[in-house]
């Protein structure tokens, strides 16, 4: 217990602190008069006293500190405090009388009891607003510690707390001992088991109707960001509520859950049809992408120029780039320049790069616009979903492209969701549109103003984006937009066989070429057990060769195992950038950090200019002796941008010798090193193949079993399970083409009905599941219509 002297850092995103404290009381062996106090606090005063509970720990520069895990606020204690308390310039209208009057009344604890019951003061005739104004001044001044003492005390640490009453505020409390569930909606890094033992704590347990809530949002939520798909067949939904509540399937449980997902439907969380279950959020984002797709197509007013004149641009062009465009290439830049969404995907080496820059270079002169991002009317925008690609594509245009999250000014956190982004320009490119996820497709679609024309480009063949949906793969197969397949490649480098091999495998071609090797690629046959000694010979010998480590990108499906990403960058970091007596290294977790470390960034930080995928590295380490804000820095350049990352922020980094498949789309490398094995079995498929070979630009070693390379080949199996296209048809009216005829148009006909269908989930989803002995789907539907 101490009082406060000086409060020295605050940091008003996480609440942290630090201060020094004169120590009043201590049940710890400090003697030594003040203390520095460090962690998350509320609101902390100057010259108060307040009460922490922690431990002393010993830091290597400021030496002795104390590491608070909870704090409160000392109450005035006894008759004399509490009455100088209630007569201070804080109560303004109570004098002495008053507040000795306050005290004889409700005793030495008049503070609790004022909080706990607001008619405590009304035996002072003080007014109904007088009244008010003292509680409230009271409750104020309690609440954020009382708050992050009771979270400390239900198990929270520093940073979730501090999370969860940033969200809530003062009703913290109120707020999750009514429903502990809530949190799992409302706060990022709260699950369902979290929630669930605190619930266990209040007494909320078993089938409680609020803990089958909280494990059905869960369930949905995990479900589609494991899949990809955006909606959950109810079945699956039920069977694994059913096992996360450790509940047995009863007639009880059935009726429980379908009150608990109605409730949520009315709550306008979840969204049911057809049987399958929907986070509202998401299902939205399917129909707003829909309209606002129908919206660009119905507000595009034509072109002003002629087809004669495009003749002459294009002709112009080719001499302008010496280049003569294919058939299919010319076709692509005529329809995108003539439609207000055009769709262009092909592999590797097709010109889809070539096209964008000719359609950039004809519009502006058909249109009579200065190919200048400096003019005033200039409407040009590029963008794409990552950095590099972003980056790739302003250096082929020559022109200012940027991550998709920049051009629409989003963060990359929560506050995304409440974004209503808008786009100024004429004419919108998206590259890498295979990365597109729904949720972010959404923003960007909805931000495009009428009249302007889209060209989304990509390689429909690539793996779906790491969020759920396959937004280019359904724009593509739905028909309706004019799309242009490229399939002829034209990347003319020497004796390259990686692209040939790339296209090969696409066709599923599973030729013994395929393991022989060649003069940019190779294959070596090993157990998953040998991959990491043949990776570190593989990679010492490319050093020796004198490639950089940079260059050098070593590409794996999966995290776990002697193969997977975790291991095998420790093995290479230990060849690359080994630990040398007199280094300076830094741990967190079981990673440790060196200079010269290559590291991937893992989260969107526009403030800093790096976002989620790039790859940078460690250019420095400060320890916290070393810094006047007293902790472990690291810092990383990102290609030319240097940033520096306190310990906290050192989870949004992961060592990058070895990075996963997905993380690796939109980027290239020199060399690409493809360690896949067996046991990875549940990740091969043909796409994740594809996409880690097209990865590389002039030497690909192929390193593992040969069956889990043919099996790769073989699975195609990766389409997920999304209704972005029925959304289209619906909102379109369109009816799904059955031949090869161009989609016809239909009479008009209203959208279909997509709130709840209980008859559908009852009848789709619960009755096979679980074992209603005595009571049939139907006999509940029944029951529930007579209420
Ligand atoms: N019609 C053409 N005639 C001659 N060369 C062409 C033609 N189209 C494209 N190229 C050349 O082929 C190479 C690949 O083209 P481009 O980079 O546009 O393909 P891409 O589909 O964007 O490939 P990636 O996705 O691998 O970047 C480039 O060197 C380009 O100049």
């Amino acid at each position: 217990m101490g009082t406060v002297k000086a409060i020295f850092f605050e940091n008003p995103e996480n609440l942290y602190k630090i201060f020094t404290i004169k120590v009043k009381k201590t049940n710890t062996d400090w003697d030594a008069g003040d203390i520095v106090v460090t962690g998350s606090f509320g609101e902390i005063s100057e010259e108060e006293e307040y009460r922490f509970e922690g431990k002393i720990v010993d830091h290597p520069k400021y030496g002795k500190q104390f590491q608070a895990t909870s704090y409160k606020r000392s109450r005035p204690n006894g008759r004399k405090e509490l009455i100088s308390f209630f007569s201070s310039e804080e109560f303004p209208g109570i004098g002495k009388k008053k507040a000795e009057k306050i005290v004889d009344e409700l005793g030495n604890d008049a503070i609790d009891k004022i909080l706990q019951d607001p008619h405590a003061l009304d035996f002072l005739k003080l007014g109904e607003e007088k009244t008010q104004n003292i509680i409230e001044q009271i409750s104020s001044n309690h609440q954020t510690e009382q708050a992050l003492y009771q979270l400390n005390n239900y198990g929270f640490g520093p940073t979730l707390s501090a999370r969860i009453y940033q969200k809530y505020g003062p009703q913290t409390l109120d707020k999750i001992t009514e429903d502990p569930y809530q949190l799992v909606l409302d706060v990022k890094g709260v699950g369902f088991k979290r929630a669930d033992e605190l619930a266990k704590r209040l007494g909320i347990t078993g089938d409680d109707l609020r803990r089958i809530k909280g494990a059905l949002i869960q369930m949905v939520t995990l479900s589609v960001n494991e899949t990809g798909d955006t909606f959950v067949d109810g079945q699956n939904l039920v069977k694994r509520v059913t096992g996360v509540l450790r509940a047995s399937s009863t007639p009880d449980l059935t009726k429980k859950l379908v009150d608990g997902l109605r409730g949520l439907v009315k709550d306008g969380v979840l969204l049911v049809e057809d049987g399958n279950v929907y986070e509202k959020d998401l299902s939205d984002s399917e129909w707003s992408i829909a309209q606002s797709l129908k919206m660009i197509d119905d507000t595009f007013k034509g072109v002003s120029w002629s087809q004669h004149a495009l003749k002459k641009e294009l002709k112009q062009i080719e001499t302008d780039f010496k280049v003569k465009y294919d058939e299919s290439q010319e076709k692509a830049i005529k329809q995108s320049l003539t439609h207000p969404v055009f769709l262009l995907t092909g592999g590797p080496g097709t010109g889809k790069t070539t096209i964008i820059n000719a359609i950039v270079a004809a519009y502006a002169k058909l249109n009579d616009m200065p190919l200048d991002p400096a003019a005033d009317d200039y409407a040009i925008a590029l963008a794409a979903p990552t950095g590099r690609a972003a980056k790739h594509m302003g250096e082929s245009t020559g022109l200012p492209a940027m991550t998709i999250h920049r051009l629409l000014g989003l963060t990359g956190t929560e506050d995304d969701e409440f974004a209503e982004p808008s786009l100024d320009c004429k004419l919108l490119i998206i590259d890498e549109m295979s990365m597109v996820d729904t949720k972010l497709f959404k923003l960007l679609i909805s931000a495009v103003q009428p009249g302007t024309q889209v060209v989304l480009v990509g390689d429909r063949d690539q793996l779906p984006s790491v969020g759920p949906g396959q937004i280019f793969a359904d724009l593509i197969n739905s028909e309706v937009f004019p799309t242009m397949v490229l399939k002829n490649i034209h990347r003319q480098d020497g004796d390259s066989t990686i692209i040939q091999l790339a296209h090969d495998i696409n066709e599923g071609l599973i030729e013994d070429d395929v393991f022989q090797n060649k003069s940019d690629r190779s294959f070596i046959n090993c157990s998953s057990r040998e991959v990491p000694s043949v990776l570190s010979q593989i990679i010492s010998k490319s050093n020796d060769r004198g490639f950089d480590i940079a260059d050098v990108q070593v590409l794996a499906p999966m995290y776990r195992g002697q193969a997977g990403i975790d291991n095998l960058n420790f093995v290479i970091q230990n060849v690359v950038n080994p630990m040398t007596p007199k280094r300076k290294e830094v741990s967190m977790g079981n990673t440790k950090y060196r200079i010269n470390d290559k590291v991937v960034y893992l989260v969107n930080t526009p403030e800093d200019n790096v976002f989620n995928g790039e790859i940078g590295k460690i250019v420095g380490i400060i320890l916290a002796k070393e810094n006047t804000d007293h902790v472990d820095q690291l810092v990383i350049d990102f290609d030319g941008n240097e940033v520096t990352l306190d310990r906290k922020d050192w989870t949004n980094i992961a060592l990058a010798y070895c990075t996963s498949i997905h993380k690796s789309q939109g980027s290239e490398f020199e060399m690409v090193i493809l360690p896949l094995v067996n046991e990875e079995s549940r990740m091969l498929r043909r796409n994740l193949l594809y996409t880690a070979v097209t990865r590389a630009k002039r030497l690909l070693i192929m390193v593992g079993d040969r069956s889990a390379f043919e099996r790769s080949i073989r699975d195609q199996s990766s389409e997920r399970q999304t209704t972005l296209k029925e959304r289209i048809f619906t909102t379109f009216k369109i009816k799904p083409k059955q031949t090869d005829d161009a989609p016809e148009i239909v009479e008009e006909e209203q959208p279909r009905d997509y709130r709840l269908t209980m008859d559908l989930i009852m009848n789709n989803s619960i009755n096979p599941m679980i074992g209603m002995d005595q009571i049939t789907p139907a006999d509940f539907l029944e029951k529930e219509a007579s209420k």
